[in-house]
């Protein structure tokens, strides 16, 4: 598309036209939004382990209610109507379906997914299915979890349940979300479920979520859906060096290495970046020729997640790569994460340079920011609005530099449950009183429905 038809004159305003059909939606996962977590024959999963366990999240919080959208599934489709999003990001919960991660099928689980993909088509919104957001069953854990290389077999089984049951009516499949955070969050840090600090088990993890990953998109493949496309997920965190110096520009390569190829360059050229190699060699896994072949099995899209940049030096013996990020000066989200917009043009623009022009969908972006409705009940978050508008102007530049971006999902539909910083932090364009579970759409919400009808930006 050339630039003159982006970009219309309309009266004074300048409008960022996105291209027609571009999937303007919204994200959200399983352990942080539906809440009855053993409902229904539902086996516990690593998350309500660890948020059970004392210590582990801000408050004492849990997903034991969260948005209660197990039970308010419905009007939350009526919600996502009204804000007029095209396609709906979601994930399924594993131990729903399968209560021990293996063997027996919990039917009332899949049944509860269906009626809400069923409803999300009589809504006209697509959606997109994300087989993994965090929530193994907690006795697959019991077998050692993402560290067990078994554990490739047992998702892809899960995957192959999935696709022959819900695969006639969802046509865009995710495998895993943010396998980086996994393996670094769960295994490596503990600051995630399963809580887990072990190097050894940390790296293992990374190899057979890959492997995980390239065995469901085999089944996928073995299905033979003309209609289906499958991807994953990866959270990437552009790293600029705190200084020109040698140190800090290598420590900034070692920090691009690790959080942004450790998955990307597996599955798109077969091997893991030379420098995390080298720098893990005492503690890398073994690991057999054939599986690069599983590992690259082609897939149809890339998700991007982003959400900031890095500015890194070199840190002597500091943390895993011996660096240490700067905070920046200027605006910060209620996480502490800079605000730099370009940074999602630059990530793109690599992205589409180093990797052969995938189809790429951006699977989250979004902020957190301490959000109050006024006395009137409206909320009226614009720092939140400015972050969205600010990004989607990057991912339209990106899209007129030939970025083959084809969706852009908003995390997230709704306020939910932060991880290990429990109900605190607000991303969603809805907000959600968890007293009432009260469900008001914020100014940002309003502002993007307006988007979405547009496909684009006015200035
Ligand atoms: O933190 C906001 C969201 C979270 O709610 C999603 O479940 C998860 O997919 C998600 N990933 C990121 C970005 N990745 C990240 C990396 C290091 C620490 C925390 C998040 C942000 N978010």
């Amino acid at each position: 598309m050339g630039v003159g038809k982006a970009l219309t004159q309309k009266g004074s305003e300048r409008m960022r036209q996105f291209p027609q059909g571009f999937l303007w939606g919204c994200a959200t996962a399983s352990y942080q939004i539906e809440g009855s977590p053993l409902s229904d024959g539902a086996g516990p999963s690593i998350w309500h382990r660890f948020s059970h366990t004392p210590g582990n999240v801000l408050g004492g919080d849990t997903g034991d209610v969260a948005c209660d959208h197990y039970r308010r599934w419905r009007d939350d489709v009526v919600l996502m109507r009204e804000l007029g999003i095209r396609a709906y990001r979601f994930s399924i919960a594993w131990p729903r379906v399968l209560p021990e991660g293996r063997g027996a099928v919990n039917e009332n689980g899949l049944a509860f997914y269906g009626r809400l993909v069923d409803a999300l088509l009589e809504a006209d919104i697509i959606p997109f299915v994300t087989l993994y957001h965090w929530d193994l069953p907690g006795s697959l854990q019991d077998l050692g979890g993402w560290a067990n290389r078994d554990v490739a077999g047992w998702f892809a089984d899960y995957a192959d349940v999935l696709f022959g049951r819900l695969g006639d009516r969802v046509h865009h499949w995710i495998t895993l979300n943010e396998p980086w955070c996994v393996a670094h969050l769960g295994y490596i840090l503990g600051q995630h479920a399963p809580g887990m600090r072990d190097l050894w088990a940390g790296l293992r993890a990374v190899h057979n979520l890959l492997l995980a990953h390239g065995r469901a998109v085999l089944a996928f493949r073995q299905r033979n859906m003309p209609e289906g496309r499958i991807g994953i997920t990866l959270n990437f965190r552009p790293p600029h060096p705190g200084s020109q110096s040698e140190q800090d520009r290598a420590a900034a390569r070692r920090a691009h290495a690790y959080h942004n190829r450790l998955f990307l360059d597996p599955i798109f050229t077969g091997r893991y970046p030379d420098p995390i190699v080298q720098w893990f060699k005492d503690s890398w896994p073994e690991t057999l020729q054939s599986d690069q072949d599983v590992i690259r099995a082609p897939i149809d899209f890339l998700g991007v997640n982003y959400y900031t940049r890095n500015v890194v030096v070199h840190a002597p013996g500091t943390g895993l790569l011996h660096t240490r990020v700067i905070r920046q000066p200027g605006p910060h989200t209620a996480m502490g994460w800079e605000i730099y917009p370009e940074g999602l043009f630059e990530l793109l623009l690599w992205i589409h340079q180093a990797y052969g022009s995938p189809v790429l969908y951006i699977t989250e972006n979004g902020a957190a920011f301490e959000d109050r409705p006024d006395p009137s009940g409206t909320v009226r978050d614009t720092d939140r609005l400015d972050y969205l508008r600010q990004h989607f102007v990057q991912a339209h530049r990106a899209i007129q530099e030939g970025v083959r971006l084809q969706g852009y999902f908003v995390w997230s539909l709704m306020d939910n449950f932060e991880w290990a910083h429990g109900y605190s932090k607000r991303f969603g364009i809805v907000y959600v009183d968890f007293g009432s579970q009260k469900r008001t759409i914020k100014q940002s919400g309003h502002w993007y429905c307006g988007v979405i009808a547009r496909n684009g930006l006015e200035n």
